[in-house]
């Protein structure tokens, strides 16, 4: 953990010129960088940079600063892992077969992308947010931070403060296990908020379906609780696109696919 955390610091402190090559644009670009510093979102600023790179099934990574790949390579392995053993777990809470979730949404093929997020201290942390209400696409994100907190999710309609354990995963639900589980597990709306004192760096490595699995309620489940299925199945890729065209308002892309 504390390997990838110095890794993603050091790409964080390249010159800008090295950093702009990776300046991507659209949401299927395997490496995309950028910062939000200065740009309005809703009434709040933004104040963070972020590194999004896509490490499975297709590895990449940036080239420098040293170490770096090697490093990301290791992380990304490790957590799918613990990933994977997780939605074990969560398959047979739901009623199904251990390797429910895993076969029926290719997770051998997974999308997996490690977002990497840098917080400088904000002189006016009252005026700025450091990433914005939202929810995460995937089924789970397991996040760290380098000892600073700042994420903050939704519970019972008011902001919780979550504080960091030392070499320990916060595990964030995203909108496709809400999805697949038709609302069973709620996916979290969550926050990250900036202070005036220190740097803060969180990495949230995020495990989706393959990008070409149609997502929808296990019909598994509908059928034993005899529910009507409270989503429409969607495409991962497709989903991805629609939530790039949504801007994040708070209000989750969930929404659009609800029936
Ligand atoms: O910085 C954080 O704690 C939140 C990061 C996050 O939610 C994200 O990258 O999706
Ligand atoms: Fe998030």
């Amino acid at each position: 953990m504390e390997s990838i955390i110095d890794a993603c610091d050091g790409f964080f402190n390249l010159p800008e010129e090295e950093k702009q090559e990776y300046e991507g644009k659209h949401v299927l670009d395997p490496i995309r960088c950028g910062t939000s510093f200065n740009t309005a979102v809703e009434k709040v600023f933004s104040w963070r940079d972020f590194l999004k790179v896509f490490v499975h099934p297709v590895f990449h990574s940036p080239s420098k600063p040293a170490g770096f790949s090697e490093s990301l390579s290791e992380y990304s392995k490790r957590t799918r892992e613990v990933a994977r053993e997780l939605l074990k777990g969560i398959s047979e809470s739901l009623g199904l077969e251990a390797d429910y979730i895993d076969k029926a949404l290719n997770l051998e093929q997974g999308h997996q992308v490690n977002v990497a997020n840098f917080y400088p201290p904000c002189a006016q942390p009252e005026l700025a947010m450091g990433l914005p209400s939202h929810s995460d696409h995937g089924l789970l994100t397991l996040l760290i931070e380098n000892g600073v907190s700042g994420l903050q999710v939704q519970h019972k309609g008011k902001w919780v403060n979550l504080n960091s354990f030392p070499s320990s995963f916060l595990v964030n639900t995203g909108d496709h296990l809400q999805i697949l589980s038709n609302g069973k597990y709620k996916s979290v709306l969550h926050r990250a908020i900036v202070n005036n004192k220190t740097t803060r760096i969180s990495i949230a490595m995020q495990h989706g379906p393959s990008l070409e699995s149609v997502v929808s309620p296990a019909p598994e489940l509908l059928d034993r609780e005899n529910a009507e299925p409270a989503y429409i199945g969607i495409k991962y890729k497709e989903y991805l696109e629609l939530q790039q065209s949504n801007k994040l308002d708070g209000r989750s892309c969930l929404d659009r696919i609800r029936i």
